[in-house]
């Protein structure tokens, strides 16, 4: 029987198999922002331990800070205590910081992509659920709790119990208007929230092998919204593209040998998968989510759905509480929802690619009257190369707010950038529970294209539409 590629990497990187079952993991990057991370350290020097790999070992600044501009103060003091902290922990135990108004700072999950550091068949971890926006690069990448930060600073190993192999294939290819993140939430639409529980997704199929490096790094970033450990897919041209132009790459024939490993790195046609489903990319259309978790989502050409379309009681009590939340009605065409502010940005959609996408949409349009729309670059790279190719100033002409600096912002209301109660959103994020954007917040999560033709109309709406 042959190997799953998720099999393959992790074997990769057993230092050790235990007779619990657990096997200790080499980890071959480590990725800290400002939250979580505190109490790791803390445990850290009460052991009288030093990091065994800083070099291995690199935080950012992304949750807490403002948006407004790189070197505004940090008003609220638990946001800036984390912060100052970060910095303290850092320097204390000489691990790199991309601090605020650093040129590579950003969004864990973007940058580290971005500088070259993201590879195929790493094993990558994070205290971040969404580390697992990295598998895209056929890297084994999850999120970690802050014991198990600690356990990783410590000695650059994790145990852990491998997880269960799951293949998602998408067939034919996706239309016109519909990208990664229809076909993500169309996947979490059709499993659930727990439908990847204890397994590592691997994505293949046409409509994945057709999609970018940033598209497939917003399937996999979703990924763990259906519960599952990590996502995956296999290295290939599309992934050696784009890593020939990320900096620190090997050079010459070390350049080739990597390549030679990396295109190594897939699931044997044999290989056993302990589940699969199977999606129809051609029959896919833009998607949104009407209620508080990222399941509840339809088709945008759709209607508000009723508690009586679901099949279970727990489901019916769960859309009830939802639409209620949400103040919608069952019935509602999609279309005819209106919002008081967009949001683009996060680690699922704040790459150039998807601000490329809102340009696109929004040059030569303007944001509808009474509407916000909030762009936020993932990076301070991303921001930069959005000046250059001239998309800051399409942003401006629509009336949109093109934030000077890069971070989580509003996809987490961790720092300023928040909803007030009882605002509604279309939001390119990728959770939408009660109070994510802030208390009493209402979140529809879509797509930067469905994001910016909403920006337009003021009321849920498809490039299409326009
Ligand atoms: C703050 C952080 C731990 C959290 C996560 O793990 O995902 C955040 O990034 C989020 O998206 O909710
Ligand atoms: S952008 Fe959002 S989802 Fe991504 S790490 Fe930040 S808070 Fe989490």
């Amino acid at each position: 029987m042959g190997s799953t590629l998720a099999e393959k990497v992790w074997n990769e990187h057993v230092v050790r198999r235990t007779v619990s079952g657990e096997d200790l993991l080499y980890v071959d990057l480590h990725l800290l922002h400002e939250v979580n991370t505190p109490q790791a350290f803390q445990g850290l020097r009460a052991a009288g331990r030093s990091v065994r790999r800083p070099g291995l070992t690199l935080g950012t600044e992304d949750h807490n800070i403002p948006t407004v501009s790189v070197d505004k103060i940090i008003q609220d003091p638990v946001a800036r205590r984390q912060s100052e902290l970060m910095r303290k922990n850092c320097a204390d135990f000489g691990i790199p910081l991309y601090r605020m108004g650093d040129p590579r700072q950003g969004i864990v999950h973007v940058i580290s992509p971005e500088l070259g550091l993201t590879r195929p068949g790493m094993t990558i971890v994070c205290c971040d659920s969404h580390t697992t926006t990295q598998g895209a690069f056929g890297a084994l990448a999850f999120g970690i709790g802050t014991s198990q930060v600690e356990h990783v600073l410590a000695t650059q190993t994790l145990p852990m119990r491998r997880p269960r192999d799951m293949a998602v294939t998408v067939t034919g290819t996706l239309p016109a208007g519909v990208g990664a993140k229809d076909l993500v939430l169309a996947l979490i639409a059709r499993i659930g929230t727990a439908g990847g529980q204890g397994h590592i997704v691997e994505y293949r199929g046409t409509a994945v092998e057709a999609l970018s490096m940033e598209a497939r790094m917003t399937l996999c970033n979703m990924t763990v919204e259906a519960g599952s450990r990590a996502g995956m897919v296999a290295p290939d041209a599309t992934t050696l593209r784009y890593l020939a132009e990320r900096p620190g790459m090997p050079q010459g024939e070390a350049w080739e040998e990597a390549v030679r490993y990396w295109t190594s790195l897939r699931s044997d046609a044999d290989a056993v998968f302990d589940k699969e489903v199977v999606i129809d990319g051609s029959a896919l259309s833009p998607y949104v989510s009407w209620g508080t978790n990222p399941a509840q989502s339809v088709p945008l050409d759709e209607a508000v759905p009723s508690p009586d379309d679901f099949a279970t009681e727990r489901e019916r009590a769960a859309a009830r509480r939802a639409l209620e939340y949400m103040a919608l009605t069952p019935g509602t065409p999609l279309r005819d929802v209106g919002v008081d502010v967009v949001f683009v940005g996060s680690c699922t959609n704040g790459r150039i690619e998807d601000l490329r996408a809102v340009a696109e949409v929004l040059d030569g349009r303007q944001v509808a009257e009474g509407v916000e729309l909030m762009i936020v670059p993932g990076s301070a790279s991303v921001r930069r190369q959005a000046v250059e190719e001239g998309l800051a100033d399409v942003f401006a002409r629509a009336g949109a707010d093109f934030r000077a600096a890069a971070g989580c912002s509003m996809c987490a209301a961790l720092n300023e950038d928040r909803l007030l109660p009882g605002q509604r959103a279309a939001s390119t994020n990728n959770r939408n529970f009660e109070g994510r954007q802030g208390a009493g917040s209402r979140t529809h999560i879509v797509s930067p294209a469905v994001a910016a033709a909403t920006a337009v109309v003021g009321r849920l709406a498809a490039p299409a539409d326009l």
